[in-house]
This record gives structure tokens, sequence and C-alpha cells, in this order.
């Protein structure tokens, strides 16, 4: 990737994972012996920052962490990142949790609480000041959406470039969509917005081992990198976080990179630890090619 890295600003949530494995799910009432125990940063919103700042990008992050333990520690997993936290506040009570318990058949079972995900209802002079220095908006829907859609319609009203990931996908408002710039879907999410896609004027849709589509000034698609899937957790965010660290060097090229970045998340475990950065991207997109 060439061209110069467009300052971003990430609006979303964050989470701490708490991550037990245990040979078998317990049933309603019962207790296991788990085998292990760790705790990872997560969230859509904090992996895809944390993507476009390894990718090499100036990101800031808009949201909310609880007055909690794990506040403390998601924070600085933001500034440890380089990210700026200025416009991050901290809420009364818990931060976003996700309890993920997988057994060795790797079946799952997760609760998330939204915590202090959930209090980000409203944009603060601040916020407003972050996003209108910015070059563009990344957001996900993990927090409010009715802030998202404010944050979409004063980005657009500043030229700031809007990139809407829309996951947990859902009925989309009028006004999200009309303020949106660019779509960043997977082939599940693409399914379930149907025709209403169209009226967004560019779309980038992820397809998984295939690699990506593009519908916009140009339609094209690129193929991914063949690579040893490790864990594809985290992939869809790592390329989301890429096609807006690569986005000012035009579709084709930022397409192909985040292709690339996602391909590369997926050889690593984890979420917002398995994004690459830009020279892991480098090199696979050069070892892809020869
Ligand atoms: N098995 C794979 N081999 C190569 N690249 C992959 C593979 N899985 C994912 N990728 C890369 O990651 C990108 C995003 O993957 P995908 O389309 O599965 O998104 P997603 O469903 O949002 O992912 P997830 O929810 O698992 O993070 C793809 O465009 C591709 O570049």
């Amino acid at each position: 990737m060439s061209a110069s890295n467009p300052r971003i600003v990430v609006l979303g949530s964050i989470n701490m994972d708490l991550i037990t494995r245990t040979p078998s799910l317990p049933d309603p009432g019962e207790t296991v012996m788990g085998r292990s125990f760790t705790t990872t940063p997560g969230g859509k919103g904090a992996n895809q920052a944390i993507a476009a700042a390894k990718a090499g990008s100036s990101v800031a992050f808009v949201g909310a962490v609880g007055d909690d333990e794990f506040g403390v520690t998601l924070r600085h997993t933001l500034t440890a990142a380089g990210i700026d936290d200025t416009a991050v506040r901290t809420a009364a009570g818990s931060s976003g949790i996700a309890t993920i318990t997988v057994d060795d058949r790797a079946e799952n079972s997760i609760v998330v609480v939204p915590g202090a995900n959930g209090t980000v209802r409203n944009l603060t002079d601040d916020d407003r000041t972050v996003i209108a220095d910015a070059d563009i908006l990344l957001c996900q829907l993990e927090i409010p959406i009715d802030t998202v859609v404010a944050a979409f319609e004063f980005a657009h009203s500043r030229g700031v470039i809007t990139m809407l990931n829309p996951s947990p996908v859902q009925d989309l408002p009028d006004a999200l969509i009309a303020a949106t710039d660019v779509l960043v879907v997977n082939e599940a999410e693409e399914a379930r917005i149907g025709h209403r896609a169209d009226e967004v004027e560019q779309v980038v849709t992820t397809l998984g081992a295939k690699g990506a589509r593009y519908r916009g000034s140009e339609s094209f698609e690129v193929s991914a990198p063949r690579i040893e899937a490790v864990d594809t957790t985290g992939a869809g965010d790592a390329f989301a976080g890429a096609l807006a660290a690569s986005w000012s060097a035009g579709p084709r090229v930022a397409v192909e990179w985040a292709t690339t970045a996602g391909s590369f998340a997926a050889t690593r475990p984890g979420a917002s630890a398995s994004s690459g950065t830009r020279a892991e991207i480098d090199t696979l997109r050069d070892a892809a090619a020869r």
C-alpha cells in the first residue's frame, strides 16, 4: 500500500472477553471444571480501531468503558496501540463484557453484557470535534444505533467519509443509509440487508476464503491469498480496519490490501490481537504475488 493514511475515528464498542475452556459445556444448574481462563480485549469497535492503528493510521476512538478494573485495562489497550482515547468516557458500572465458554468440540456459549457500550447515547462536543477533524468515520452497530445515525449525519455534513459495518445486522434506518458513503458487509449481512444496499454508492462485501467484492464507480472482485486458516474470528474486523486505513489509495488498492489483512488475521488466533501490522500484511501480499 502506498498513498498516505487517512485520520480515522472509530465510534463503537469495546469489551473484555472472558474466555473459559472446558471439556464440555455445563447444562443448566450443572458445575463443570474448566481447563483454562483468559481475558482478551474485544468489541468490534475496538478490534477495528486497533486493526487500523496497526496498519499505520492515526486513529481516535469514541466510546465508553466502565468504572471497573476492566475499564482501566481496556483504555490502556487503546492507548498502547497508539489510539487517541480523549473521547472515551468512563461510565458508572461495568465495562462491556462477553463471557465465552468453549468446549473441546469448539462449541461455545456466549453471554454479552453491553455495559458501558450501552451508555453511548449521545454525541458530546468533544466527539464532534474529533469527528470533524477526521477523514473517515468508521462505525459498527454494537452501540445504540441512534448515536451512529447522529454521528454519520454530522460527519456527512462535514465532508467526512462514513464507513458502516452493520454488525450485528439489523434493520437500517433510512437516515443511516442516506448518510453512509461505504457499506462494509459479509455475505450474510449483505443477504439480510438485501436491495437496501443498492441505496449506498459503494459496497464492499467480504467473501471469507474467496476474498472480497467491490461495487461503486467500478465493480470488481479480488481473491484472498491462500493461507492456513487458524482462527477466522476477527478477520472481518481486521478487514474493516485495514480498509479504512488504506481507503485514500482508492477502492481497488484498498480492497486488495484489506483482503490480505483479513487473511493475515485468519492465520492468527484471537480477535484484536490477530490483526497484522502494515509490514506483516505487505509481506503476505508480496508472498501471495509470487
Ligand atoms: N479461510 C480464509 N482464508 C483466507 N482468507 C480468509 C479466510 N477467512 C477469512 N478471510 C479473509 O478475511 C476477510 C473477512 O472474512 P469474512 O468474509 O469471513 O468476514 P466475517 O464473516 O465478518 O468474519 P468474522 O466474523 O469471522 O470476523 C475475507 O474477505 C478474507 O480476506
